[in-house]
C-alpha cells in the first residue's frame, strides 16, 4: 500500500474511532494522476437520500474545539480576532503538534497548492487581463499577519515559534481555509433552539420571524454561524453540474447525503458554489471544461474613462461618479455573463457619463436615473468599451487557443489559458451583440428610411 493510500486508511480510521460513520458505499480514492488529490467515489449504486458519512461535532477543528481556545491567555487574544484570523492561529498551531488531536488529518492535508497566490512572476504574467490578479491578495493577507497575528505569536513564545509558525504556514493555513473550510450553522441553531425554551408558541415564533427583514436575518447568520474545518466533508471535490451530495448541519452531528442517485464508481462532488474559472482557479487551484458560470468583468475605471466625452474635468467625473454610486448603480466592476447580455446598469453609466455638463445637471435636478437604452450611440460607446477590454489580455483568443493545444503547457499556463480563453469568449459574444444591435437598433434603421 503506499504512503498515500496508508494516509487515508489512517484518517478514517481515526474517524471511526472518534464516533464518525462511514456508509460501505463510500470510498476514498487517488485521483493525482488527475491533479484532484483525494476525492470520494461510489462504490456501490445508492440511492437520492442515503447517508454517506456521519461526523460528530467534535471533530470539526476551529476556533471552539482547538487545545489554543484552552490556553488562558491565548484563549482571550483569539476571542478578539475576526473574520478568518481565530481559525488561521489554531490551524497554525494545531498543524505543527505532533500530538495534535487533529494529526491524522492534517497528515492528509495539502502542503503545497495550485493557486495563483503560490505562483511566480512568469506564471502570473499568464494571467494578464483576466480579474484574477487584482483578488489575489496576497500584500493584504501578509500585513494581516504582520499586523496581527505576529504580535501574538511573539507574545507567547511557550505556544508558538516565531521560526515554525511564519509567514509561509500562514499561507498555508490560509489556503486550506479558503478551499477547505465550512461555515457551521451550529451557532444559528443554538440561537433557535433558546427561541424554543424561552417558551413561544409557534405563532408567535412566526409573528417575529415575519417582524425580521430578510438582510437581518442573513446579518446574524452570518454572525453567529463559525467557519470550521470538516474533516472527510472537505474530501469531496467540484464539477460544475455535477454536483450530487451535500453537508446536513444537524445539532449532534454533520451529515453527508447524497442528493441524487449516484451509480457504483461515480465521483461524488459537492459544490463550492456556482463560480466561474476565475475564481476556482483563485480560491482552489483548478478550472472546469466547460464552465456555465463563467464572466468576465469590467473595471468601473474602463467605463468612466471610455465613457465620459473627451475633456471632461476630473470635477465633473467625480461628481457623475459621485451621483451613480449614490444611485447604486455604479460599482467597481460590471459583470457580463456567459450569454453575452450587456447589462442594464452599464447602459445606465455609459449614458450618463457620455452626458454633457449641461444634459447632467438637469438629469442632477430631477434626480433620476436615465432607463437602460440602447441607441447607436450608447452601443457605439460600449462597442469601444468592450474593444478597450479586449485589449488588455496579451494575444488573441486564437493565439490562445493555439497555445492551449501544446503539449509542454505547465498546469499553471493551462489553468491561465482557460480562464482567458473563457473570458474573452464571452466579450466577443458581448460585442458581436453589441454590434448587431447598434446595426439593427432604432436611429440606425431610421437613418435608412
Ligand atoms: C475541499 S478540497 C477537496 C479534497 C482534495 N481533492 C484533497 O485531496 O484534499 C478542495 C481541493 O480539491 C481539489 N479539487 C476539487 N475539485 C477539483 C476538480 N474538479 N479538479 C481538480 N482539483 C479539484 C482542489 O485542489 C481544491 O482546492
Amino acid at each position: 500500500m503506499s504512503e498515500f493510500d496508508k494516509a487515508s486508511d489512517t484518517f478514517v480510521t481515526w474517524l471511526k474511532y472518534n464516533g464518525a460513520t462511514v456508509a460501505d458505499s463510500v470510498a476514498i480514492k487517488d485521483l493525482r494522476s488527475q491533479n484532484a488529490g483525494r476525492g470520494m467515489v461510489a462504490v456501490k449504486d445508492i440511492k437520492e437520500g442515503d447517508l454517506l458519512f456521519s461526523l460528530p461535532r467534535k471533530i470539526l477543528l476551529s476556533e471552539e474545539t482547538s487545545e489554543l481556545a484552552n490556553i488562558p491567555d491565548v484563549k482571550e487574544k483569539l476571542q478578539q480576532l475576526d473574520g478568518w484570523s481565530p481559525l488561521i492561529l489554531c490551524m497554525m498551531y494545531e498543524s505543527q503538534r505532533e500530538q495534535s488531536f487533529w494529526k491524522p488529518y492534517f497528515d492528509i492535508l495539502p502542503k503545497e497548492f495550485s493557486t495563483p497566490m503560490f505562483w511566480d512572476q512568469k506564471d502570473l504574467k499568464e494571467l494578464a487581463g483576466t480579474s484574477v490578479i487584482d483578488k489575489i491578495g496576497k500584500e493584504d493577507a501578509e500585513t494581516l499577519y504582520n499586523e496581527t497575528l505576529l504580535p501574538i505569536i511573539k507574545s507567547h513564545p511557550g505556544v508558538f515559534d516565531e521560526k515554525v509558525h511564519n509567514v509561509d504556514l500562514f499561507h498555508v493555513c490560509g489556503s486550506l481555509i479558503m478551499a477547505y473550510s465550512f461555515h457551521d450553522e451550529l451557532a444559528v441553531r443554538k440561537r433557535q433552539e433558546n427561541d424554543e425554551k424561552d417558551n413561544l408558541d409557534e405563532a408567535e415564533a412566526e409573528a417575529e420571524a415575519e417582524d425580521e427583514d430578510e438582510d437581518s436575518d442573513e446579518e446574524e447568520e452570518e454572525e453567529q454561524g463559525i467557519i470550521a474545518m470538516v474533516p472527510m466533508a472537505d474530501m469531496l471535490n467540484h464539477r460544475t453540474g455535477f454536483n450530487n451530495a451535500r453537508l446536513f448541519h444537524e445539532p449532534e452531528a454533520l451529515q453527508m447525503r447524497a442528493i441524487k442517485d449516484i451509480k457504483a464508481q461515480d465521483q461524488i462532488y459537492n459544490t463550492y458554489g456556482d463560480l466561474c474559472n476565475g475564481d476556482l482557479l483563485r480560491k482552489y487551484g483548478f478550472v472546469d471544461e466547460p464552465n456555465e458560470h463563467d464572466i468576465v468583468e469590467i473595471s468601473g475605471d474602463l467605463v468612466l474613462n471610455e465613457g465620459c466625452p473627451k475633456g471632461s474635468s476630473e470635477k465633473e467625473k467625480e461628481a457623475k461618479v459621485t451621483f451613480l454610486l449614490e444611485e447604486e448603480a455604479l460599482d467597481d466592476c460590471f459583470v457580463i455573463e456567459s450569454n453575452g447580455d450587456v447589462p442594464p446598469e452599464l447602459l445606465v453609466c455609459v449614458q450618463v457619463f457620455m452626458m454633457s455638463s449641461q444634459e447632467f445637471s438637469t438629469m442632477l435636478g430631477k434626480r433620476k436615473l436615465p432607463k437602460p437604452k440602447r441607441s447607436a450611440v450608447i452601443m457605439d460607446k460600449i462597442i469601444a468599451i468592450l474593444t478597450k477590454r479586449l485589449e488588455q489580455y496579451s494575444g488573441s483568443v486564437e493565439e490562445d487557443e493555439k497555445r492551449l493545444r501544446d503539449s509542454s503547457l505547465s498546469l499553471n499556463q493551462h489553468n491561465s489559458l482557460i480562464v482567458k480563453i473563457g473570458e474573452q469568449l464571452i466579450l466577443q459574444k458581448a460585442l458581436n451583440q453589441a454590434q448587431a444591435a447598434d446595426e439593427h437598433g432604432p436611429k440606425r434603421k431610421k437613418l435608412r428610411k
